[in-house]
């Protein structure tokens, strides 16, 4: 199981100093959608020079025009890129196509996926799977991601990803699905002392193997 450290709302140099600070503990490291947005692709660029051996996630979200968002990222220095599971199939499969050539990753990002776009989005097999609660979710009504809802099948047959509000607590009852990747953001970044709560995370993953 892998920690991707979720990086948003900061400036670049206070998510590389982020970054700096629990590399030890954390396997991915994501520049955030806010990053991206706030400060384009200098932020994916600079999180990769700082961390050249670390797996960046570029979470661009991208819901069109795949192939020139998706060339960006890896361009860039991106490993990962996020699309949109609400997407059209064609930009996912441009993703996938993209992905391909540079021989990257995708991560397709489940927010509102209905069931039967699920069913669509499982046959993309190399692609990771992430189940999201929103921030606007964990903000407004306080969920957060602690169980994996998705059909057993696809936990057990795809790559899967669990990200949102995710703490010490939630990990307890995820790690039973195995995901691939857990995704922690503010349980981290928002921590008094980062570097001693990304190792509890780190420690509580060890533990189970
Ligand atoms: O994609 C995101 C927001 O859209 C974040 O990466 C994800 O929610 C993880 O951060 P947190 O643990 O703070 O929820």
């Amino acid at each position: 199981m892998n920690i991707q450290l979720a990086l948003d709302r900061m400036t670049i140099d206070d998510a590389i100093n982020m970054a700096k600070r629990v590399k030890d503990h954390v396997d991915w490291i994501e520049v955030g959608t806010s990053l991206i947005k706030e400060f384009g692709m200098e932020s994916v660029k600079r999180m990769k020079e700082a961390f050249p051996d670390k797996t960046i996630v570029a979470d661009i979200k991208t819901n069109d025009n795949a192939k020139y968002e998706f060339e960006l990222c890896f361009k860039n220095g991106a490993d990962v890129a996020t699309v949109m599971g609400t997407a059209p199939k064609a930009t996912i499969q441009a993703c996938i196509s993209v992905a391909r050539q540079y021989q990257k990753n995708v991560m397709i990002d489940l927010l509102n996926v209905s069931q039967e776009n699920l069913e669509m989005l499982s046959q993309f097999d190399q692609a990771i799977l992430c189940a999201h609660v929103s921030k606007d979710e964990q903000e407004l009504s306080g969920k957060s991601q602690c169980l994996i809802q998705l059909p057993s099948s696809i936990i057990k047959n795809n790559r899967i990803a669990a990200a949102g509000g995710i703490t010490i607590d939630s990990m307890k009852r995820l790690a039973s699905d195995s995901p691939e990747v857990v995704i922690i953001g503010s349980a981290i970044t928002k921590a008094e002392k980062p570097e001693k709560v990304a190792k509890e995370f780190k420690d509580f993953i060890r533990q189970l193997i």
